[in-house]
């Protein structure tokens, strides 16, 4: 992608693996996520697409501040997403992804999402709302006030959920698939406001899908990861002179084209007798000397990812969102 002059989302060679208990890589791990380098300015709108387990939760994370990586590593509006927390609590960076889904259940109003409580109360209850803005979320996801959370439907508590998550004008949005639940005409009023929001009003969003249908027209810049490297990032008008096929079909072909080359590695490594899937290093469990200080550039989690191991990590994969 192009040097930009004001970026709102710089991502400088970042480098990433899940740390053990003990805080630290484990030795001899390969990085989760590699040399992986990024930028976008205001008003863009990002798709980030990639097969299943590529790294596009992990990458969001990081950008939301919810994993720590070294500040040259990553900048958003220019501060360290890890360490300014200022820049989550005032609400200019904001990520709605599978956490969040639990955290504004738990975290965001100490009131599980699925007890008695009304749409109204939800809504209303967060405080320093403009109006307008509110009445115009709940106008494009149209949430009927009187929805009680416990006897909505998934779609409907999900709308709930989005029309919080996005009442603070963020300035930089990241959304790891969170429109799952959604039918085909909230999604479809959802993404053109989210839209508006970036040519309106310069916001950045990034968002992480595997569903297609009516994107087309949305994004400004596609980025495709694979492997937790970056594959390409370019602007629409890019792809489309690159490819002829629609949206779906192109991040299809470049999909199926990793999954053969995949395929054709894994021939190889059986047919020279080694084993057919790289080798892993499980960075769950401890190794090594917990004390030794062994920092190559990569750095703890904020979460408590790491002590929970195996079923913290269905939790915090956005899979939660499709269960
Ligand atoms: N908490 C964790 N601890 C250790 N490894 C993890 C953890 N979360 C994810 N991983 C590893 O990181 C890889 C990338 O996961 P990530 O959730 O970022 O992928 P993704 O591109 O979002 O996939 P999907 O499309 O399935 O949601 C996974 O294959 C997994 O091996």
């Amino acid at each position: 992608m192009a040097e930009k002059l004001n970026p709102t989302i710089e991502i400088t060679n970042l480098r990433f693996t899940y740390p053990g208990i003990d805080g630290h890589p484990p030795p001899g791990s390969t990085p989760l996520i590699d040399v992986f380098t990024l930028s976008l300015n205001a008003g863009e709108r990002c798709l980030l697409v990639g097969s299943n387990g590529a790294g596009k939760t992990t990458i969001l994370k990081i950008l939301g501040g919810k994993h720590m990586v070294d500040p040259s590593m990553v900048r958003v509006l220019r501060r360290s997403a890890f360490h300014d927390t200022a820049l989550t609590s005032s609400g200019d960076l904001c990520y709605l992804g599978g956490e969040w889904k639990r955290d504004v259940a738990f975290a965001g109003f100490e009131v599980p999402i699925q007890m008695d409580i009304s749409a109204e109360k939800m809504i209303f209850g967060v405080p320093g709302i403009d109006p307008q803005r509110r009445d115009e979320l709940i106008k494009v996801l149209d949430i009927d006030m009187s929805w009680r959370m416990h006897k909505s439907s998934d779609g409907q508590r999900r709308r709930v959920q989005i029309c919080i998550g996005l009442l603070k004008p963020y300035k930089v949005l990241l959304l790891d698939e969170i429109t799952v639940d959604l039918d085909v005409l909230a999604r479809a009023d959802l993404l053109k406001f989210l839209k508006k929001e970036c040519v309106e009003r310069g916001a950045t969003i990034i968002y992480a899908t595997h569903i297609f249908d009516g994107l087309e027209d949305w994004p400004s810049h596609l980025v495709y990861v694979a492997h937790g490297k970056l594959q390409l990032a370019m602007p629409m008008e890019k792809v489309k002179e690159i490819s002829n096929l629609s949206l779906m079909r192109t991040v299809e072909s470049w999909l199926r084209k990793e999954r053969d080359e995949n395929r054709k590695i894994r021939k190889e490594r059986k047919a020279s007798s080694l084993s057919e899937f790289e080798k892993k290093i499980d960075g769950t469990r401890v190794i090594g000397d917990p004390a030794r200080a062994l920092n190559n550039g990569w750095a703890a989690g904020r979460l408590h990812s790491t002590v929970k191991g195996e079923e913290n990590f269905v939790l915090s994969s956005n899979r939660v969102l499709r269960g």
